[in-house]
């Protein structure tokens, strides 16, 4: 079993929970009670027609207290004050994990995130059920995550449709040049391509140009993994990323706010006007 199929199995377990405690009628009706959602996808630099490409480099900061492939990273006593270093850091979108077991991750994190910040935010989870789409749109979300490698073609177009229709956008995260083809013939206006593999947690840096260069140039490409250092930053942001995605980096660093204005200062620098 590889760690990706053991973290989707923790999670349905702990959804199957979840889903008793609030039936699905009553997370639906509290995701369509709740305010609009931001739009992500215009603060990840999305434009649309053949006009000049955003000129910023654009951060998701994360709020990340372990993982599988680290262990534990930083215990975050107060996820909303960090989140707020964040934001004014200039972090475009701020991902929070809720997953619990495996990354230390809470809808009670991401409720406290919530109220601290007006940037949009990405529950980071591993989706495999529309109730979750519905539940992250409820604790105000305004993305969601879809890895291709979790999902069918058909779920994967399904979930997109729900999340769009609730408002909201999804990052299609991909790690292969195969699945980097289904996240694009589904539509995906957000492509995440994470350098992690998650079923080996090997990081290779080097699989994002080759992956990116197969991606149109009117989705965002994402680079989700494995930044250390403004070095790595440069290298996303001249390869073609519209954006990176930071956790470790950000979670082990004293001053997160000015980390993040780095990252979005030295990637804006380096970005290429057109790829
Ligand atoms: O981070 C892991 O070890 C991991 C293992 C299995 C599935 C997912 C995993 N991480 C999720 C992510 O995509 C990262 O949290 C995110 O890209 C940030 O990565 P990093 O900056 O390297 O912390």
């Amino acid at each position: 079993m590889s760690v990706l199929d053991d973290i989707i199995g923790g999670v349905r377990e702990d959804l199957a929970a979840r889903r008793v405690a609030v039936p699905d009628a009553d997370i639906q009706a509290a995701a369509r009670a709740a305010a609009p959602a931001r739009n992500a996808w215009a603060a990840l630099g999305g434009v649309t027609g053949d006009v000049q490409r955003d000129t910023r480099l654009h951060v998701i900061s994360e709020v990340k207290r372990k993982s599988p492939s680290k262990g534990a990273l930083a215990e975050i006593p107060a996820p909303a004050e960090l989140a707020r270093r964040y934001a004014d850091g200039g972090a475009s979108v701020i991902s929070v994990l809720t997953e619990q077991r495996r990354f230390g991750g809470s809808l009670e994190d991401f409720d406290a995130v919530r109220s601290a910040v007006d940037v949009p935010l990405l529950r980071k989870d591993f989706m495999v059920e529309d109730y979750q789409i519905f539940e992250a749109r409820a604790h105000g979300a305004d993305l969601i995550l879809l890895i291709v490698a979790a999902l069918s073609d058909e779920d994967l177009r399904r979930m997109l449709a729900v999340a769009r229709e609730l408002g909201m956008e999804a990052l299609v995260e991909a790690h292969t040049e195969e699945e980097i083809d289904r996240a694009v013939a589904i539509g995906a206006t957000i492509i995440g391509v994470n350098v992690r593999n998650l079923k080996t947690l090997d990081v290779d840096r080097g699989t994002f140009a080759r992956l990116a260069s197969r991606i149109p140039s009117d989705v965002v490409i994402v680079a989700e993994s494995g930044v250390r250092s403004v070095e790595d930053v440069v290298d996303f942001a001249t390869q073609g990323a519209d954006a990176i995605l930071v956790g470790e980096a950000l979670v082990k660093d004293a001053m997160p706010r000015d980390t993040v204005a780095a990252f979005v200062s030295a990637g804006s620098a380096a970005k290429p006007a057109r790829r």
